[in-house]
């Protein structure tokens, strides 16, 4: 599918092409990832999928639904955790997930049960009776993600649900996903830039940039990419020192975000340049370096992804 912005006025008008030709499949009880940087146009798809958004172009079907022609069946079919809250915001925790199951179909009864069923899954009993603006990040978006929990929805799209969240929250948004999986086969689609998490978590993955999707598979299956290779990242303490050759020489293959150059190579090698680096003049201009075995992050840079946007 596609979608295009368009923004400003007259001689400023400008269009932006948010998504660009986009065909994926997502497979039944599968944990679908969309990694890419900020502005790549994941949330401008997800927000179509939930009927939100109309597509300038394309299909798309949810469970057998035609939801380009029938916007309205996405919220029976799936529940949407977007990066806003502003809806629930002036309810209670307990209130907000009481009222999202109502609002969902789920008689009086089965709604106080479902909130506290979730309530209690996710620890979040001791929340129940402040309001969601009243709550530090992480716990709202813990809260905003109970609330996409209730109706037992067969398809969950998360917008980066785990942003700002600590570790045990986080923990606790994958075991009840997990959950869920295994009781009632439900299917996820998830939104992140964060590559670990994108690694620990998905079944497959979509990485996006631009408006397009450069790549789709596994994590080990993207990951065979860049098989063999290691990754040397180098921190420079203020301006690399380009006059020395050994340092000049790994400019052009160096992705660089900030102070930090970022060289891919056989292991080997690294083990040369680390030696080289470490035992001459280039040290004194190092603030830290640091070898690892590759990530997905690599995989992005080896398609040609900007570097800037991926959390590791
Ligand atoms: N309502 C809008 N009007 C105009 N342009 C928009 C609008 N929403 C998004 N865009 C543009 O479309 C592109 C894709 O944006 P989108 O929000 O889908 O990206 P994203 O991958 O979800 O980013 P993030 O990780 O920051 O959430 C960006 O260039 C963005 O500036």
């Amino acid at each position: 599918m596609t979608k295009a912005y368009r923004t400003g006025r007259g001689a400023k008008a400008k269009t932006v092409l948010a998504n660009s030709d986009i065909s994926l499949e997502i497979r039944r009880g599968e944990v679908f990832g969309l990694l890419g940087p900020n502005g790549a146009g994941k949330s401008t798809l997800v927000r179509q999928l939930t009927g939100l958004l109309r597509p300038d172009r394309g299909r798309i079907e949810v469970l057998g639904h035609d939801i380009v022609r029938h916007p309205d069946r996405a919220s029976r079919l799936l529940a949407y955790l977007g990066q806003e809250s502003t809806a629930l915001d002036e309810l209670t925790v307990s209130l907000a997930v009481e009222t999202t199951a109502r609002l969902r179909g789920l008689s009086r009864p089965a709604a106080a049960a479902e909130r506290d069923a979730v309530l209690a899954e996710l620890a979040l009993e001791p929340l129940a009776h402040r309001p969601l603006a009243k709550l530090s990040g992480g716990q709202r978006r813990l809260a905003c993600f109970a609330t996409t929990l209730v109706g037992e929805r067969p398809l969950l799209v998360l917008d980066e649900p785990t942003t700002g969240m600590d570790p045990v929250a986080r923990r606790a948004v994958w075991a009840a996903v997990d959950r869920r999986r295994a009781a009632s086969g439900t299917t996820v689609l998830l939104v992140t830039h964060n590559v670990i998490e994108a690694e620990t978590v998905l079944d497959r993955v979509a990485v996006v940039d631009e408006g397009r999707v450069i790549a789709c598979d596994t994590p080990g299956g993207l990951k065979a990419l860049v098989d063999g290779d290691v990754r040397l990242d180098l921190v420079w303490r203020e301006e690399p020192p380009l006059h020395l050759p050994l340092v000049a020489a790994l400019a052009p293959r160096a992705a660089v975000n900030g102070r930090r150059w970022t060289v891919r190579s056989s292991p080997d090698e690294a083990r040369d340049l680390v030696a080289q680096i470490t035992g001459g003049p280039a040290f004194a201009a190092l603030d830290d370096f640091s070898l690892a075995t590759p990530s997905l992050e690599d995989v992005y840079l080896l398609l040609g992804g900007r570097h800037e946007g991926l959390v590791k």
